[in-house]
């Protein structure tokens, strides 16, 4: 078994290699983080399926899940296994993590490594729901970030991009050299073009979740008041171009309107609900990825400091409404609402004249660098309090097998 000492190499935002006993150490500090709940079931617990489990919205879900509603169930993710060159992704580290946090608490939780978007992964996670949690699923998070998606019916693959609609976006970015200093860059991301938007939501939009539905609607495996929530997100006017009124907003759209066609169906067949959770921002492999993101990111922190919701609250709150431990609490158009702390008035009054006077030179003092800097470094397990990251690691951990005794 391969032991080494690991130290962050990275290009940007991207670190090429992942630590173990960081990522291990993170998602115990998530765990404790989130709100303990009296309501938690005793007994087996509701049966649950999480898509995109082993980070950022996901993990929370599952951690969330876990401590806030008792679930069992099927948690999927996409992740890459560790190779005599590179460590394991991030995620795959995590969900060990989270694989041994459920056996501690007792919930049978199993967890597939696969492409959720394929129908082959859709039978294995039926067969598990049918086989070994009583036919019966009680609820489904939806909580993937994906740059393509193949459709099983046509064989095509789409990609999404990150673009405006209609014409260029001008916008500030935050970077960070080899040494770690910040540079506040102005960016230019052309608008899209040809099929660009149609792409993107055939990756990011609601096709894949609806196939989700079908697909264990057609098994009947669709327990009485099944409910189901897709993360979503609005942000600031200040990323709106980009984001909301860009090609990955059209796709947030239509995981929207997705929502409200789902909601009716399983309304009517098990009367059971649908609905998208929009959620504030975070640091995480995916949000690091879009232009702007990460300087506005920073600047909300330098606003909010501690008053920013972690992800891991936000969905306690989730699941308190899935599992009718709380009402669902929606808006006109539909949608939990988690994101609420990020969007008053105020916040982004702050926020917006901290943008306007970001510069390389003034950015130390307007947003809370040391934290975003260590937030990006602790999505793969590096900067993690407590974590002593001159000892060697073995690398090469298991994917956790489920439990057979169950
Ligand atoms: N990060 C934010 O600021 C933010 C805010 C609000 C809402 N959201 C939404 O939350 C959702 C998750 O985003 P995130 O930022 O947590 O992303 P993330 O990159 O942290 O996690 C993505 C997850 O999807 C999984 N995944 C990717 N491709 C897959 C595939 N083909 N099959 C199975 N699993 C796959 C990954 O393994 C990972 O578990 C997205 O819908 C996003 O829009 C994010």
């Amino acid at each position: 078994m391969s032991e080494r000492v690991l130290t962050p190499r990275n290009r940007g935002f991207l670190f090429l290699d992942s630590h173990p006993t960081g990522c291990e150490r993170l998602v115990a500090d998530m765990w404790q983080a989130c709100p303990d709940s009296a309501s938690v079931p005793e007994g087996a617990g509701p049966v649950a399926l999480i898509i995109g489990s082993s980070s950022g919205y996901g993990l929370a879900a599952t951690l969330a899940g876990l401590r806030r509603a008792g679930i069992r169930g099927v948690m999927v993710s996409f992740e890459k296994a560790p190779t005599e060159r590179r460590t394991a992704t991030a995620g795959w580290y995590r969900t060990a993590a989270t694989a041994g946090i459920a056996r501690d608490a007792g919930r049978d939780l199993v967890f597939l490594n696969g492409d959720a978007f394929s129908d082959a992964v859709k039978d294995q996670v039926a067969d598990l729901v049918e086989r070994r949690f009583g036919g019966r699923l009680d609820h489904l998070i939806y909580s993937v970030a994906a740059p393509r998606r193949t459709d099983p019916d046509t064989g095509t693959t789409y990609t999404s991009v990150l673009k405006p609609v209609g014409r260029a976006n001008r916008t500030r970015t935050l970077l960070f050299d080899d040494q770690g200093v910040a540079e506040v860059r102005e960016v230019e991301t052309g608008p899209a073009e040809d099929d660009d938007v149609e792409q993107t939501v055939a990756v990011m939009g609601g096709a894949d979740w609806e196939r989700w539905i079908d697909h264990l609607a057609g098994r009947d495996l669709l327990g009485e008041g099944f409910t189901t929530a897709a993360l979503s997100y609005i942000g600031s006017p200040l990323t709106a171009a980009i984001y909301r009124q860009g090609t990955i907003g059209a796709a947030k759209a239509h995981l929207e309107a997705t929502a409200r066609t789902l909601d009716e169906r399983l309304g009517r067949t098990v009367g059971g609900r649908a609905v998208t959770s929009v959620n504030g921002a975070a640091v995480t492999q995916s949000s690091t990825a879009i232009p702007g993101i990460a300087l506005y990111t920073g600047l909300l922190r330098g606003v909010l400091a501690e008053g920013m919701v972690p992800p891991v609250r936000q969905l306690a709150a989730l699941w308190d409404q899935l599992t009718g431990a709380a009402p669902l609490s929606l808006d006109d158009e539909g949608r939990v609402r988690l994101d609420t702390w990020e969007l008053t008035d105020e916040v982004q009054a702050a926020v917006a004249e901290r943008w306007e006077a970001a510069t390389t030179d003034t950015i130390d003092r307007l947003a809370d660098l040391d934290w975003f800097r260590a937030e990006v470094r602790r999505l793969y397990g590096f900067s993690v309090p407590g974590v002593d990251y001159t000892a060697p690691v073995v690398t090469d951990v298991p994917w956790p097998a489920p439990d057979l005794a169950r």
